[in-house]
């Protein structure tokens, strides 16, 4: 796991709303390795999703460079940071944006019918151990098996990297622990690397790494020398 899958320089992003002008990311110089699961812990505002959301292409920095392998993120034009956002990202998000007419099938169908070489939606939600819901509805599932649905879509494409951002975040613990456990399997069964943000410190024990952002700059980058399974974690 030293194969720098991103890698970040003097990354900043500032937004101007009028009258001010907010650093949202004060120069970031980070490596993120392929097939690593980071954590990423720091107050409200301190960076965490800007950085993430330039990362899977969503956004774009105001200044300094990012790489995903030897492709320059920034110099991209839009056409080419689409192709690569499909192509190599997934997203999962604290609030599952599922298509709500659309059974969890169809809802990972949406991403399987556009991508390159996709899994099977019965297989991807299989891996999350939705096979028994292929017919659902999302009013029919409870959230964390709606967030199950949302990283079957992300993960359907076979994305190389994930990025979520407070996938537990609307979830109890028993379900939070699931849609971890999930992750953990997508990321030793794949090796795919995922990234996840979150406001749960206690979830930083099942990382390979842990980066913590403070006023849009990381304050610190740990390595854990034992994980923990998400089920022995104590929230
Ligand atoms: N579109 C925007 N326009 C203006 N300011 C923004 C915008 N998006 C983010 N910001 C500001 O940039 C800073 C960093 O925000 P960001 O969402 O990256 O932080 P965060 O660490 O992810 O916070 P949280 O944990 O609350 O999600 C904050 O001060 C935020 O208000």
């Amino acid at each position: 796991m030293d194969r720098p899958i991103f890698r970040t320089e003097a990354l900043s992003k500032v937004y101007d709303t009028g009258d001010v002008r907010v650093h949202a990311l004060a120069g970031v110089d980070l490596k993120l390795f392929a097939g690593e699961l980071a954590v990423l812990l720091g107050p409200s505002g301190s960076g965490k999703s800007t950085l993430v959301n330039i990362l899977g292409g969503l956004d774009r920095a105001s200044s300094g460079k990012v790489w995903f392998k030897d492709i320059d993120l920034t110099a991209l034009p839009e056409r080419g940071l689409t192709r690569y956002r499909r192509d190599h990202v997934g997203f999962v998000f604290q609030f599952y944006n599922l298509v709500p007419s659309l059974s969890a099938r169809e809802n990972v169908q949406l991403v399987t019918d556009v991508a390159r070489d996709p899994m099977d939606p019965a297989e991807a939600l299989g891996l999350v151990g939705l096979s028994d819901r292929l017919d659902h509805f999302p009013a029919e599932m409870s959230g964390g098996e709606q967030q199950r649905v949302a990283i079957a879509r992300a993960i359907a494409k076979r994305p190389e990297v994930l990025l979520c951002d407070e996938p537990t975040g609307a979830l109890d613990s028993r379900t939070g622990v699931q849609v971890l456990e999930v992750l953990k399997d997508i990321n030793e069964r794949f090796g795919t690397t995922i990234v996840v943000i979150t406001h749960n410190a206690a979830i930083r024990q099942m990382a390979h790494r842990i980066v913590r952002f403070q006023d849009g700059r990381i304050v610190s980058v740990e390595t854990n020398e034992t994980r923990l399974a998400p089920h022995d974690i104590d929230w």
